[in-house]
């Protein structure tokens, strides 16, 4: 790693345009270089940034697009100084239509607005109810775990996040019988899938149609809860997003409620899992940290507090670094409603923007041995995140930030606290997992580690 940061470009000169697309880069009709991205990611970022720097050009289904890579070029499309990158056409674009105005699809004053009343829900003594709500929710989903030489770590931690977002976002549904519960789930499950659909549109039998149905069925559900969730006060973050306001007296009306709650289910819910399995695969390959943070969570007790969880030191730097290697993000999108400049570069207006944050986070010159293990690089001694105000962004920046990342903090400690009280785990040294990164990355063959009962 160099210790200084890189020299800004110099931004004064005539900007420049946006470099053409090598023929060579320019990949399969329609779908550009998608599948090139979902093969390799890190090795397209790096092709792109050694051959066209910080703002290369990309092409995806159909459209030129720019690719921003290194933390100068991501900051500056994060900050946003003169409101040029919009969030809505970007994200609905990859997410589709079922996740239709939550936070992170709105933009500017309305995102303000909406912005400033979920925070509401965020606030420390929330998150201290949440995390009381989460203890018995995670000992209630790992009930059903049994030691297994070929323990299926990602497949289940999947499930485990489920079953904790129908008690923590809905206050569990009692007037729904399980299988009921099960096609909610089914229908969540199919509006995440949609971000890998290639058609897409409302056909039969294809991942969209799959998603059109299931908003259907997530909306009416949730329509059929409203009016109890508004009469009575419970801390579970439907009720919650009920009964908020700002100061001013500002509050959500009911669709605001049903489109931020679909969309809360799913901002939570793969992010936690990838983040816990990636905690999960080093740990098992690392013993000696796996260890270390063992010790941390035998000295509390079953069921920690906020501050507790806050105090898991060892945890806090493996959670950091999982968080670094694997970005359960990796990408942020953005679409220029105006033309703007970044490091130099004039991007058009009505252009697609992704920023490269998983590139950022392997990059020489602000890591010490990038593709390493080494959680000690966050500590106090070494501070490797802090080499560039945008080195280490696994929650994105700017007014966008994840609202949600301290919740996910106590929600991944939570789990892995357990865990590691009442398990053993280990992966082979030399297990590197198959990726699939046609939406957030997961390991393709579930991550299977060999789990043993302490
Ligand atoms: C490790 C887990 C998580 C990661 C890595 C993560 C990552 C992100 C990222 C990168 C963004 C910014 C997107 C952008 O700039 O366009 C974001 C936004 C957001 N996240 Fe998270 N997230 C996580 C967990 C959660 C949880 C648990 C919640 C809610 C309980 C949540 C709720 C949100 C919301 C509402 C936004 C939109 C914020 C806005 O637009 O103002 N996230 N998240």
């Amino acid at each position: 790693m160099t210790a200084e940061v890189r020299e800004p470009r110099d931004n004064r000169s005539a900007p420049r345009p946006i470099p053409t697309l090598r023929r060579d880069d320019r990949g399969l009709p329609f779908v550009g270089q998608l599948l090139e991205y979902a093969k390799d990611p890190v090795g397209l970022y790096r092709h792109h940034w050694e051959r066209y720097g910080p703002v290369a050009p990309f092409r995806t289904v159909g459209r030129d697009a720019a690719m921003l890579l290194g933390p100068d070029a991501c900051g500056e499309a994060l900050q946003n100084k003169d409101k040029a990158f919009a969030n809505g056409p970007a994200w609905s674009q990859l997410v589709g239509p079922f996740f239709n105005r939550g936070l992170m699809l709105i933009d500017f004053d309305e995102h303000h607005g909406h912005r400033r009343i979920m925070q509401e829900a965020f606030v420390r003594p929330r998150l201290e109810a949440y995390t009381r709500r989460l203890h018995p929710a995670i000992e209630q989903g790992m009930a059903t775990w049994t030691a297994d030489e070929e323990f299926p770590a990602h497949w289940r931690l999947k499930q485990l996040t489920l079953d904790i977002a129908a008690d923590l976002f809905m206050g569990g549904a009692r007037d729904t019988s399980q299988a009921e519960m099960d096609r909610v789930n089914r229908s969540f499950i199919a509006c995440v899938q949609a971000a890998a659909g290639i058609i897409r549109a409302n056909v039969p039998f294809t991942r969209w149609g799959r998603a059109y149905r299931g908003r259907g069925v997530l909306e009416s559900f949730l329509r059929h809860y409203l009016p109890a969730k508004r009469a009575t006060q419970t801390d579970d973050i439907f009720s919650v997003l009920c009964h908020i306001e700002t100061d001013d007296g500002d509050r959500f009306g009911d669709d605001d409620v049903i489109n931020h709650m679909v969309f809360l289910m799913m901002a939570a819910h793969d992010t936690s899992t990838i983040t816990t399995s990636t905690m999960l695969q080093y740990l098992g390959q690392h013993p000696v940290w796996q260890e270390r943070c063992r010790t941390e969570a035998l000295a509390l007790g079953p069921a920690p507090s906020v501050a507790e969880l806050e105090g898991l030191v060892s945890l806090d730097l493996v959670m950091r670094e999982a968080l670094r290697l694997r970005a359960p993000v990796p990408v942020v999108v953005r679409h220029t409603v105006k033309e703007t400049v970044v490091q130099g570069v004039r991007i058009p207006e009505d252009t697609g923007v992704a920023l490269g944050i998983q590139f950022t986070h392997l990059m020489e010159d602000y890591w010490t041995n990038p593709t390493a293990f080494d959680p000690e690089r966050f500590s106090p001694e070494r501070r490797e995140d802090r080499s560039h105000r945008f080195a280490w962004e696994p929650f994105g920046g700017g007014v966008h930030k994840c609202i949600g990342m301290y919740f996910a903090g106590l929600e991944v400690k939570a789990i892995m606290h357990r865990l590691l009280r009442e398990y053993h785990w280990s992966v082979d040294p030399g297990y590197v997992p198959p990726m699939d990164n046609h939406s957030l990355p997961f390991p393709k063959d579930g991550l299977p580690i060999t789990l043993t009962r302490n």
